[in-house]
């Protein structure tokens, strides 16, 4: 709350409520003169807002300002136009009913204003589509129109719901609706109802009216923008330059005392601008027509009467030139979309008005105001009070000035002044003002509020002329003059007149002059029972909406800035009953609802009122506000609503219902999507399990098929096993071509990697055993050829000295067998194992192969190393360690080996001499290769011995000994106690 107790003393109190002397009206001054000392023109007193006229521009109205209102808690930000504004708009989007504003104050305190900017801010507010910019330009462009100033004295006409009907101002004004007043310079003319249409998610659509003060230029312009064509624009300024023409219009008594124009240049320019024969003008303004049975006769006018057909023909033309144009205005802006509309009235009508001489206008303004009153007090004051007493909520009652005893002394059907006047009007005979007056004195004359200069007393008949009545308004007294109230009220056109206006080239006065009108001689309704008529529907339509207050003081009659005039503003208090309107709202509640109202909309803040209470609505009221934490001072519950007394308990409970909404909005969300997931999840799996079902009956199928045919294949397999034995006939022949296959297949896999795997050929089924031989005889051949394509011209030559090998020992020896796939080398000593000596030997004699043997001598037959060399003509068997001295080269007889596995040789060799050394008996490893080369170099395949048990070999030529050969359990050489050299050999591992 601005900022806000804090600043308590300097700028007062912002709420009248929260005032400690709430009843005393000089602390409610002073509290007026310090905000408004302070530029803070706007107080509250509960909703209610009082504005004080500034008469100077405060900046308070920008964009920014709108923007700082827009959407926040009436409380929240210091008082302010736009808050209340904004309050009755969120209300109306809350509740979806319709409302009002009542703008009410005397002239000049600032209604128009406050109006204007009401309207600047729901414009503001609106959100920006092309159509609604339209409508905006349309609606803020038609207020120059409207609202024009002109200088004058005028005469309200009836006001009506939605257009704004204006006075005539015949003397000379340029324009329509407002006038300048010693009250105020721009004093509307005119009561303005506007109707603000809002659609149904509550954005802003149409607005009738606004007004503003203009120039001549942005007329121009705002009338081209609201569709008007050119030559409407045209004959619409033709039509006030005759108004103001014919206010020029003078007339002289001529011989007989009739009326005749002392000029005729008025009557040439009407003519000019009306397009209307200036002969036809003269005679419409000077004569009148009476019908007489068959005849009609112009019958001249007298001077008075001529200028009273002159005035009622400038106001006729004004007043039915303004309803054209607030009707082409509402046309403009009429909203064509008729779906379901809230509305937001704003009503700014001409305030209360007391004047020096006041008339028949001030008569109708002023009563006016005593309906707007009435009505306040209606919806406010009285029906308040009386709401707490039928709700049985204890109550102390406010006394009040009710003014309906005012509004009765003026609108009372026969007895009202309205209906007087309308007697004296309308009866036959010479009713004047003055037997209007005294009529009055006979009727009314014991009213208290009235007073004549007849009924009053002494001291008051001094301030009285005899002319003249007073009324005790609310506002105050009014003095009213009578002169003038039957021709103002009668407004009578003449006939002949209509019928000159008819003639008129302008279209506009012959669209509003036209000829279907009702017959003439059926009197219309009087000016005063028609605003009467008026103001009721007005009553009726307002009373139907929620109300909202702007209650407009004005501080000073000289319209200065800063000047507070403490009389005329505590006037205006009293008269405006803003002292009762405080203390009903300071004892009473500033929010009331229907039970079912209160539940419906907040039943979603309590677990026992959600989602349906179904108890008596009482009982869950109470129940919801308990759980909202209501303090009992708080609220009251009536017999049929519940009263909250503070604004601030019931936005908390707005707020908190905000907060819930969106609470219930997620979940809403969220449990929609899950019933839509869910819905989709169900649809998908009806879907897979729809098809599952058929992929299941599918595969069922497919399997049984597939059974039934593996059956049939497995009987005739068994079958074909069966009868595999017998000739292929239609039993075996498919089982016979599968085994065939099967065999070849795997035949395919497993063949033999090379010719020496030859045996490992795949076992043929029996009906296979035939190609199976063939194909592998072929295969064999294969293998050969490529392996013998294979062998290297070396390879060969060890082939062969293998084949030699087998031919000598397989079979014959035990350890043959170990030897065949150790290949032969070519020399088995490499050239660093032997000395240079024998080197050149080797050389020498062409050795072709050299082995190093262990030679077993006769002592003792220890082994020596010794080398073997084979030459192609010889046989060296060399003592290292002797080389140098002595070769021997021996002839050899034979050689013998035993056929176990050990690798002793004996060379037998020829001894021609006693004296040479006899056989050798050596060990060598190599000794099949050695043998073998032997052979082949010796050429004497025969010369090698296998044999069994013992040989027999030469020491010295003559002298003999023995080596036994056996096999034992490990490889041992020794000398037998039979003194001979016994070979123990381990049995040789078969491959
Ligand atoms: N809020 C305001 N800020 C500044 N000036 C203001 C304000 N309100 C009114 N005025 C000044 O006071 C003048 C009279 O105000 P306005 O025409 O609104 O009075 P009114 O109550 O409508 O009078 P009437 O009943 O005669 O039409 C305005 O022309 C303007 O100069």
């Amino acid at each position: 709350m601005e900022g806000a107790l804090t600043a308590r003393d300097r700028v007062g109190i912002q709420d009248f409520v929260l005032l400690d002397a709430y009843t005393s009206e000089s602390a409610f001054l002073g509290n007026l003169r310090k905000r408004f000392s302070e530029n803070l023109i706007y107080t509250y007193i509960g909703t209610l807002l009082v504005s004080i006229n500034p008469y100077r521009e405060l900046g308070i109205y920008s964009t920014k300002q709108m923007d700082i209102y827009m959407g926040v808690n009436f409380y929240e930000l210091p008082p302010h136009l736009f808050a209340l504004a904004d309050n009755a708009y969120r209300t109306m989007l809350a509740e979806t009913n319709n409302h009002f504003i009542l703008i009410s104050g005397e002239s000049g305190a600032g209604k128009t204003e406050a109006s204007k900017k009401i309207l600047q801010f729901y414009a503001a507010s609106c959100p920006r589509t092309q159509l609604l910019d339209n409508v905006r330009d349309r609606l803020l462009l038609s207020n120059p129109v409207l609202e024009v100033r002109a200088a004058l004295s005028s005469l309200p006409v009836p006001v009506h719901l939605c257009s704004l009907t204006c006075l005539s101002p015949y003397t000379c004004a340029p324009a329509f609706g407002n006038a300048k007043t010693l009250k105020n310079d721009n004093s509307s003319r005119f009561g303005k109802y506007m109707d603000i249409q809002f659609d149904y998610q509550g954005d802003c659509a149409k607005v009738s009216s606004i007004n503003d003060k203009n120039d001549w230029k942005t007329v121009q312009k705002a009338l081209s923008v609201i569709d008007f064509s050119k030559t409407e624009i045209e004959h619409l300024f033709a039509i006030i330059a005759s108004v103001l023409h014919l206010g020029n219009v003078r007339f002289e008594a001529n011989a007989h005392g009739y009326a005749t124009l002392n000029s005729s240049s008025e009557v040439h320019w009407l003519s000019q601008m009306l397009g209307i024969h200036s002969q036809v003008l003269q005679e419409g303004l000077t004569h009148r027509k009476i019908e007489a049975r068959e005849e009609q006769v112009l019958s001249p006018f007298t001077t008075d009467h001529a200028v009273y057909a002159r005035d009622a023909l400038a106001k006729a033309m004004y007043g039915r030139t303004f309803t054209w144009l607030v009707n082409k205005i509402n046309e403009s802006l009429a909203n064509k979309d008729h779906s379901r509309m809230t509305v937001i009235g704003l009503l700014d009508i001409y305030g209360f008005e007391v004047f020096h001489v006041n008339s028949f206008e001030q008569f109708c303004i002023n009563y006016c105001n005593e309906k707007l009153q009435q009505l306040f007090i209606q919806l406010t004051l009285k029906s308040e009070q009386e709401e707490y007493e039928t709700e049985g909520i204890e109550w102390e009652t406010v006394p009040f000035f009710n003014n309906k005893i005012i509004c009765d002394l003026v609108e009372e059907k026969h007895r009202g002044i309205i209906s007087v006047l309308d007697e004296e009007c309308l009866r036959p005979g010479d009713a004047t003002d003055l037997t209007f007056l005294q009529r009055l004195e006979e009727k009314v004359g014991g009213h208290p509020h009235f007073i004549t200069h007849k009924l009053a007393d002494q001291k008051t008949r001094k301030t009285l002329e005899r002319g003249d009545f007073r009324l005790l308004h609310y506002a105050g007294e009014v003095t009213y003059c009578v002169v003038g109230f039957l021709d103002k009220n009668n407004d009578l056109l003449h006939r002949n007149i209509k019928e000159v206006m008819r003639k008129s080239k302008n279209d506009i006065v012959k669209h509003c002059f036209p000829s279907t009108e009702p017959d003439t001689k059926k009197r219309p309704e009087t000016v005063a029972t028609q605003f009467k008529n008026s103001l009721a529907g007005l009553t009726d339509i307002l009373m139907a909406k929620e109300p909202w207050y702007v209650r407009c003081l004005k501080p000073n009659d000289s319209k200065q800035p800063g000047r507070f005039d403490d009389v005329l503003v505590r006037h205006q208090v009293k008269y405006l009953g803003l002292m009762e309107h405080l203390r009903v709202r300071r004892a009473g509640f500033a929010y009331r609802r229907r039970f079912e109202v209160f539940l419906q909309r907040y039943k979603a803040l309590c677990p026992d009122t959600w989602p349906n209470w179904k108890g008596p609505p009482a009982e869950g009221v109470e129940r919801l506000v308990k759980h909202l934490g209501y303090t009992p001072d708080e609220y009251k519950i009536g017999r049929t609503k519940i009263f909250i007394r503070h604004p601030k308990t019931l936005f908390a409970t707005e707020d908190a219902f905000e907060v819930c909404k969106h609470k219930l909005a997620t979940r809403i969300q969220a449990k929609y999507k899950g019933y839509r997931g869910k819905g989709a999840y169900q649809r998908q799996r009806d879907a897979a399990m729809k098809i599952e079902t058929c992929w299941r009956g599918l595969m069922a199928r497919k399997e049984r098929e597939r059974r039934a045919w593996a059956v049939k294949v497995i009987k005739r397999f068994i079958k074909g096993f069966m009868t595999r034995n017998q000739p292929a006939g239609v039993d075996n022949s498919e089982y016979l071509a599968f085994v065939r296959q099967n065999y070849l297949l795997r035949l395919r896999d497993n063949l033999p990697k090379s010719i020496l795997e030859r045996n490992a050929w795949l076992t043929p089924p029996p009906i296979m055993q035939e190609a199976s031989s063939m194909l592998r005889r072929l295969y064999t051949r294969h293998m050969v050829r490529h392996y013998v394509r294979g062998i290297t011209a070396q390879r060969k030559a060890q082939l062969l000295l293998k084949g030699v090998a087998s031919a000598l020992f397989k079979g014959k020896k035990e350890s043959y067998p170990q030897s065949v796939p150790r290949p032969f080398a070519d020399t088995r000593i490499g050239e660093q194992d032997i000395n240079m000596k024998v080197l050149q030997l080797i050389r020498h004699e062409r050795i072709q192969y050299s082995v190093r043997v262990v030679k077993y001598d006769r002592k003792g037959f220890r082994p020596r190393p010794r080398l073997l060399l084979l030459t192609q003509a010889a046989l060296y068997v060399v003592e290292e360690a002797k080389v140098k001295q002595r070769v021997e080269y021996r002839a050899l007889r034979g050689v013998s080996v035993s056929n176990l596995s050990d690798n002793f040789m004996i060379l037998h060799v020829m001894c021609d001499d006693n004296k040479q050394k006899g056989d050798v008996v050596l060990q060598c490893d190599h000794l099949f290769e050695a043998l073998t080369k032997l052979c082949v170099l010796a050429n004497k395949h025969t010369c090698i011995r296998v044999v069994q048990g013992s040989v027999r070999f030469d020491i010295q030529p003559g002298r003999q000994g023995f080596v036994d050969f056996c096999s034992g359990q490990e490889s041992i050489v020794y000398k037998a106690k039979n003194g001979h050299l016994m070979v123990e050999s381990t049995q040789a591992k078969s491959r």
